[in-house]
């Protein structure tokens, strides 16, 4: 995959031509009196969406757990950080390739895994699997999707896309089997199992709204399900009837087999071990000792989140606990971070604080309800022309830890 920033041959080159930038794109159009369709103030895409949607999407996609500390404390943390700038560092725009797995990523951002899209915007997640396609950026694709694993990959071609695992009780190992199989044979390349989210949090905006997405007369969210071969089976030897003669029924156990109120244990990750072919990613780590048990566990990789503060209240921002968690196994797997991104800046701070890749949340939502696959697009391209930029006039030549590291940051509360 190749930049689309600008070339690799330019990146390091201190005599290179001006290379291709995003802005320089919005300014030359608007040199030919084009205006461009959003906002580049990435703060504004939150309250656009929510003069377009309805109060329940809004509601859905905008709500925290509780009185919102957590939230709060994900988006004040990265406050407590500051950028300090080198000078007369020789070099171009930054490298943006990251590598984990033993692979080169374009770009250190990805797609964090958002179900029900279908609520934001009619062509929900097929749309945002193109853009994350055509920007070269990855895509995790949610069990609560409301599009096929096949029909995300279809859409997603050949870009890169992984799959996160809201994970069935062992009494459904094999609608698990079922799930991770299909994962592999239509191309995606890692396994993100979620952890924080046995059942969903204590919301107050969706609950004085009534509104669960998957209960709705329409059912978004429950497409991998009722395209599932294992659970239609079930489903039709259970209640004697195929799906579609109740789908009431079917959308309501669908939401508990994936959301079942009963977490597993350490030992049942082997499970997943033996079904999955690739790297095991463990989504929702919040403190050192879980990390340390997901090394033993022999998995790849962790992602600090705490869910956007959407399931836990009164919790500690991820950004907070990201250095500590990075210190203790930053060497012995991949370390992903989100909760609480909103701009280029943000990025350079998780990446600084030892994560190799930084999940986009919220933020391409939004461009998704704005303007479908060309909303989600424009958020991509506005998150790494700033990124890009950031780490530029940082004096920092590329995202690998050697160059981008906690020696560019100061606290700004101490
Ligand atoms: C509307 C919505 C739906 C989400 N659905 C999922 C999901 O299906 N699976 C999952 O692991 N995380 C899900 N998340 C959490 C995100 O993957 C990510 O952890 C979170 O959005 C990061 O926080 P931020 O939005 O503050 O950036 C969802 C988040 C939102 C806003
Ligand atoms: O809302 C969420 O955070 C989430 O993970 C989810 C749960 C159910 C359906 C869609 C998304």
């Amino acid at each position: 995959m190749s930049s689309q920033y600008h070339s690799k041959s330019d990146s390091n080159s201190v005599a290179s031509p001006t290379p291709y930038t995003y802005e320089n794109e919005v300014y030359q159009a608007g040199l030919k009196g084009q205006k461009p369709s959003l906002t580049f103030n990435c703060l504004e895409w939150e309250k656009l969406a929510k003069d377009k949607l309805s109060a329940e999407a809004y509601g859905y996609v905008w709500g925290s757990a509780g009185i919102r500390d957590t939230d709060d404390n994900n988006k004040k943390a990265f406050k407590k950080w500051g950028i300090v700038p080198s000078r007369l560092v020789e070099s171009g725009l930054p490298d943006l390739k990251t590598s984990l797995f033993g692979e080169t990523y374009d770009y250190p951002i990805a797609l964090a895994p958002v179900g029900v899209q279908r609520i934001f915007h009619l062509d929900g997640e097929t749309a945002t699997a193109k853009a994350a396609q055509q920007e070269h950026v990855t895509y995790i694709l949610s069990t609560a999707s409301a599009s096929s694993i096949e029909d995300v990959a279809e859409a997603n071609g050949n870009g890169c896309r992984w799959f996160q695992l809201y994970w069935p009780l062992n009494e459904n190992n094999d609608i698990t089997v079922s799930l991770l199989s299909r994962a592999k044979s239509a191309g995606y390349k890692v396994l993100v199992v979620t952890l924080d989210t046995y059942i969903l949090g204590w919301r107050p905006s969706d609950l004085d709204n009534g509104y669960s997405p998957f209960l709705r007369p329409d059912n978004i969210g429950v497409e991998m399900g009722f395209s599932d071969p294992v659970y239609r089976r079930k489903f039709q030897e259970k209640h004697g009837k195929a799906i579609e003669e109740d789908i009431g029924t079917a959308a309501a156990e669908w939401a508990h087999t994936i959301f079942p109120g009963i977490s597993h244990g350490w030992e049942d990750i082997k499970f997943l071990q033996d079904h999955w072919d690739g790297p095991i990613v463990l989504k929702g780590i919040q403190t050192v000792a879980d990390a340390e048990k997901a090394v033993e566990y022999g998995v790849q990789g962790i992602v600090v989140s705490n869910h956007g503060g959407r399931q836990q209240d009164g919790g500690i921002a991820s950004l907070d606990v990201l250095p500590e968690i990075a210190d203790a196994v930053g060497d012995k797997l991949e370390i992903i971070f989100d909760s609480g991104v909103r701009c280029g800046a943000d990025i350079v701070k998780a990446l600084a604080l030892g994560a190799k890749m930084v999940l986009i949340g919220r933020p391409y939502v939004y461009g998704l309800a704005l303007q479908g696959e060309a909303g989600v697009r424009h958020v991509l391209k506005s998150l790494l022309g700033d990124l890009d930029l950031n780490l530029h006039l940082s004096g920092i030549s590329s995202v690998s830890p050697r160059h981008l590291n906690r020696s560019v940051l100061r606290r700004t509360d101490s």
